[in-house]
């Protein structure tokens, strides 16, 4: 008998004895026969997608084991550099709050990728997105099965301000059949807007009003392919966490600003640096109609990251960077001056590749907030206070 006693970062179960137990949950068994006795900790799943769909890893753990999984992930990936830091429980969001996911279609099926294969798991119900997205499913199946792309298409959902966005990659058909589809299938199911992408650029061919995101009472023009965490509880998490570590800070950096998640939502003067074109003029036109004190550069930071000496200008310093982090832009911050770091990730190896610049450099972990908005899967969120 082997008791087990944690899940590692691609979701099997780890017994006592180092055994690797797919979809075992923390307090489950495993006998000599390896039979797996559930235990405590064993939810029965909710979606009967699962465990083939790929959205979902973990809707075997109950919500107990699966916030010790998120912090454990946190407390790991610190460990694995060597360091250690004040890890605080994790914060959930709740099923069927995504506001955000990517779906794929190809020969009439639509659905999350399976968890071990290409192949599309055809979306009959879905515990994690949120109702407005999850009620496009079936008809959005029914449009793609008529205007049948050639190959595999990618459907970005997004619930903005105004309603869900759809934006479909990888397919734009062209005729006035196709363009009377979609219309209809827009205009009867409240799309805000619907938008195509062959690799070409967005087009949109429905939008009967700007679409936009809200942040702190500030709307921002959403583009296409914009980004926004994943559920608002997430956002509103982070935020919590961002506007803890800057403290009083009066003028401070945020850097991988985006559409200004963070930016348009401190109490502060704030230079706002970001690297995708679209982003950072919505960004610059919203604080400028709402007279926000956000100064908005576009800029790589990835080639161009803030020197010491410019980052000796602020405050504090929030980063919110890709799943690689930053590397080069930690560099420069390790040797800076700043009062505080508010580092935003969405990857824990990263953070802590990071993390270890920093604390090289003289900086100390001060806590780290994880945070599950991609509920029941291995992806882990979390945001860390520096302070020298
Ligand atoms: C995880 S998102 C965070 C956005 C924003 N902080 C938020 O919470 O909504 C990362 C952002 O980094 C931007 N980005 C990616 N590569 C970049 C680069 N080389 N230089 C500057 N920004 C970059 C992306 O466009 C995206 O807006």
């Amino acid at each position: 008998m082997s008791l087990i006693v944690r899940v590692a970062a691609r979701g099997d179960g780890v017994a006592e004895d180092g055994r690797h137990v797919p979809f075992a949950a923390p307090g489950d068994t495993l006998t000599d026969a390896g039979e797996l006795v559930p235990g405590p900790h064993h939810q029965q799943p909710p979606c009967r997608h699962f465990p083939e769909c790929g959205g979902c890893q973990l809707q075997h753990l109950d919500d107990e084991a699966y916030a010790a999984f998120v912090q454990d992930r946190v407390t790991s990936a610190l460990d694995a550099q060597g360091l250690t830091a004040p890890v605080r429980p994790a914060l959930l969001s709740p099923p069927n709050t995504r506001r955000r996911a990517t779906l794929h279609f190809d020969k009439g099926l639509l659905g999350f990728a399976a968890e071990k294969s290409h192949a599309i798991v055809d979306m009959r119900e879905c515990h994690i997105l949120a109702p407005e997205l999850l009620a496009l499913v079936a008809p959005l199946r029914s449009l793609l099965q008529r205007l049948r792309p050639k190959r595999r298409a990618d459907v970005h959902l997004t619930l903005t301000d105004q309603g869900p966005e759809v934006l479909v990659t990888g397919f734009a058909p062209g005729g006035l059949a196709a363009h009377e589809a979609i219309t209809a299938f827009a205009q009867t199911h409240g799309v805000a807007r619907f938008a195509l992408d062959d690799g070409m650029g967005p087009e949109t061919r429905w939008e009967p009003e700007p679409v936009t995101v809200t942040f702190a009472g500030t709307p921002v023009p959403f583009p296409p392919h914009g980004f926004l965490q994943a559920t608002q509880e997430g956002e509103a998490a982070l935020v919590a966490a961002v506007r803890e570590a800057v403290g009083p800070a009066r003028a401070v950096a945020d850097l991988f600003a985006g559409l200004g998640t963070f930016a348009l939502t401190l109490p502060a003067k704030v230079y706002a640096a970001e690297g995708a074109r679209d982003a950072a003029l919505a960004l610059k036109s919203a604080a400028n109609a709402r007279q926000r004190p956000v100064f908005v550069e576009h800029r790589d930071l990835y080639r161009r990251p803030l020197t010491a000496t410019e980052l000796d200008r602020f405050d504090a310093v929030v980063l919110d960077p890709p799943r690689a982090g930053a590397r080069e832009q930690a560099a420069a911050l390790a040797a800076c001056k700043v009062g505080a770091i508010a580092y935003v990730s969405c990857n824990p190896s990263s953070l802590a590749r990071d993390a270890k610049t920093l604390t090289d450099g003289g900086w100390r972990i001060d806590w780290v907030q994880p945070v599950g908005q991609f509920r029941w899967s291995t992806h882990v969120e979390l945001a860390a206070r520096f302070s020298r």
